[in-house]
């Protein structure tokens, strides 16, 4: 696969009016702080500033990175033009909404997890399959029993652009 193909970078951009649901889900409050991991173009970020967040959107894509700064200049947005691999987390509590690429799942759910991680709660867009093992066998950290894992709401193929190859749903992480 070339490096800079759109299925390199797990490019699945969200519908609006996915995104707009997948924020209303998540019930973001004003004011609160919300990592949206693999930004894109802003599908989720757009919502979540219209919830009244304050938003870090990370994303690796320095095209992408670059029209995030300009499209949300002065909305309470801080764009991180950083591998999510890589990212420090906030100290201060926070809240994630985000479809990150299917292939950073694990790494994305170890970054959240880890020992000392200030995550309140996450919606996390996922591969179906890969969030039913979690809620049906937890994650390695899950055995600190901190967390609660649950099946969101699904989203049909027609929601992403390109469509994926398979079914995908919304896991909800919740602290104890
Ligand atoms: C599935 S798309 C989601 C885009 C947008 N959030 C949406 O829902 O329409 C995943 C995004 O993650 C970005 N990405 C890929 N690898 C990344 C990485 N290692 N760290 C941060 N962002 C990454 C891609 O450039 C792409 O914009």
């Amino acid at each position: 696969m070339p490096a800079g193909s759109r299925r390199s970078w797990g490019w699945h951009a969200l519908a609006d009016p996915f995104a707009a649901a997948l924020v209303a889900d998540a019930d973001v409050r004003p004011g609160q702080l919300v990592v949206d991991l693999g930004a894109g173009d802003g599908a989720i970020t757009r919502h979540l500033v219209d919830a009244g967040a304050r938003v870090l959107a990370v994303e690796k894509h320095p095209r992408r990175a670059a029209a995030l700064r300009e499209r949300f200049d002065g909305s309470g947005v801080t764009v991180v033009p950083a591998d999510l691999r890589d990212l420090r987390l906030p100290r201060r509590p926070f809240r994630v909404v985000a479809n990150p690429p299917f292939s950073l799942t694990s790494a994305s759910l170890r970054l959240l997890l880890a020992p000392g991680s200030a995550l309140v709660g996450a919606h996390l867009v996922l591969q179906r399959q890969a969030a039913r093992t979690i809620v049906e066998r937890g994650v390695a950290v899950r055995r600190a029993g901190r967390w609660r894992f649950e099946l969101g709401r699904t989203l049909p193929r027609r929601a992403f652009t390109p469509r994926p190859r398979v079914d995908t749903v919304v896991l909800v992480v919740r602290r104890r």
